[in-house]
């Protein structure tokens, strides 16, 4: 089965909160919160789909990011790549586009949202990062 490549934004406010967004109840992985981001496109490289998915989804353009964490993970009808960065800086205010259920969340609480599993490991990194 093809990899999807995603790329990810780890979204932090001045507080270290954390921007969290709901899928879509009929999108792959419906009803799970997630860190926002979307697919890589031909032609693009992570950096350039991050900034791109984060104008459409929400609004704000990248200013400053890192990698974080990649992941692998096989949901058995979809095989994904998820690219991770952390983005301290960013212009704009983000509004959800697209009608998600959107929260800014400290990292002691994220324990309390529902993810998709391949997050598992991304919940752990953002913890060791924020300690
Ligand atoms: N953005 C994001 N996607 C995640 C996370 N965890 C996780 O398993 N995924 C999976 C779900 C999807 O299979 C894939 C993201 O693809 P997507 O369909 O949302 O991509 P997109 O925003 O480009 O959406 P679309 O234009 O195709 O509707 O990655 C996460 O934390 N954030
Ligand atoms: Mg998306």
């Amino acid at each position: 089965m093809a990899e999807v490549h995603v790329a990810v934004g780890v979204i932090l406010d001045r507080d270290q909160r954390i921007l969290l967004t709901r899928r879509a109840d009929k999108a792959h992985q419906g009803g799970l919160w997630e860190f926002p981001g979307g697919k890589v496109e031909a032609g693009e490289d992570v950096l350039q789909a991050l900034d791109r998915e984060l104008r459409e989804e929400l609004a704000i353009s990248v200013a400053h990011s890192a990698p974080l964490i990649a992941v692998r993970h096989d949901y058995g009808d979809k095989a994904v790549l998820l690219d991770v960065h952390l983005v301290r800086r960013f212009s704009g205010e983000p509004k959800a586009l697209e009608g998600q259920p959107m929260a800014w969340v400290a990292v002691a609480d994220l324990p309390d949202y529902d993810f998709p599993a391949a997050n598992v490991p991304i919940v752990e990194a953002v913890t060791a990062a924020l300690q």
